[in-house]
């Protein structure tokens, strides 16, 4: 669904992104793991078209450079890290604006359109902030908005970039469980940039670790997250152990590194 064949950013002088490669297959859930700066925003951004790259990125078989923008808005959707968001417009119509590929060009939103912003903000716990203005909100609050206008697009392909960094630990949850119902429900294709490893190894099928902008390691959670490869590129001392479904978690040593 998801296909990145050596991608390369460059950004300033820098090279951020090498030759980097991954597949996402249709209903999968791709993490992105790595150390700040490592690159994993500019990925998503490359996969989206918003800088310019070297290599391919085809989405369901197109080549995104060839696909028009308003195909490309019903095929994917992305939640950015932190967007700028207009104070003054309140969390529906923010939330609305996810359905702008389908309302037709000079038209309005249909009852449709409406119903599926409404049942967004409701999954998300938003729907009694419906009516207030996007600078009136937490930061946590604020982070639900933009997924919830992700979600109200209802693309096959979702981007999420850190969906969860404000979140308390039942709204994360929620988030998650919402996504992966998502995925499994209609085969939505997730990729994920993710902090915490624990979280990314409990709910993706695989793991991208990405670091200084190359493709260190990939595969599945237990085959990536191991106690070397997490030293050598978080210079982390970290302790991991299956957890009770059999999937890796990390714990930080005290006193390292
Ligand atoms: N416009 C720019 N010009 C030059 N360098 C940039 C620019 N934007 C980002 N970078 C650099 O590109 C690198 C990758 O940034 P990116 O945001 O993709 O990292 P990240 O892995 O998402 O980091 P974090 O975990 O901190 O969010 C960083 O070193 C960053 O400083």
């Amino acid at each position: 669904m998801i296909s990145v064949q050596g991608l390369s950013v460059t950004l300033g002088s820098r090279e951020v992104l090498h030759e980097v490669r991954a597949d996402v297959a249709r209903g999968e859930w791709l993490a992105v793991i790595g150390p700040n700066g490592a690159g994993k925003s500019t990925l998503l951004r490359a996969i989206m078209g918003l800088v310019r790259h070297g290599g391919t990125v085809t989405l369901d078989g197109l080549e995104t450079g060839t696909i028009k923008p308003r195909r490309r808005a019903r095929l994917i959707a992305y939640a950015p890290q932190s967007p700028l968001l207009p104070p003054d417009m309140t969390v529906f119509d923010y939330a609305l604006l996810g359905r702008t590929p389908y309302i037709p060009y000079l038209g309005r939103e249909s009852r449709h359109d409406r119903e599926v912003t409404g049942s967004v903000l409701e999954r998300l716990d938003l729907a009694e902030l419906a009516g207030r203005p996007l600078a009136h909100l937490s930061g946590g609050e604020r982070q639900r908005v933009v997924l919830a206008r992700a979600l109200a697009q209802q693309a096959p392909i979702l981007l999420l970039d850190e969906p969860t960094t404000a979140l308390d630990l039942g709204h994360q949850q929620q988030v998650l469980e919402l996504v992966d119902r998502l995925r499994l429900a209609d085969g939505l294709t997730v990729l994920t940039t993710l902090h915490d490893l624990s979280v990314a190894a409990q709910y993706a099928d695989s793991l991208l670790l990405v670091a200084s902008g190359h493709a260190a390691a990939s595969g599945r959670p237990s085959q990536v997250l191991t106690e070397a490869l997490v030293s050598r590129h978080f210079g982390a001392h970290v302790k991991i152990e299956p957890g009770p479904d059999g999937r890796p978690v990390v714990h930080l040593v005290r006193g390292g590194p």
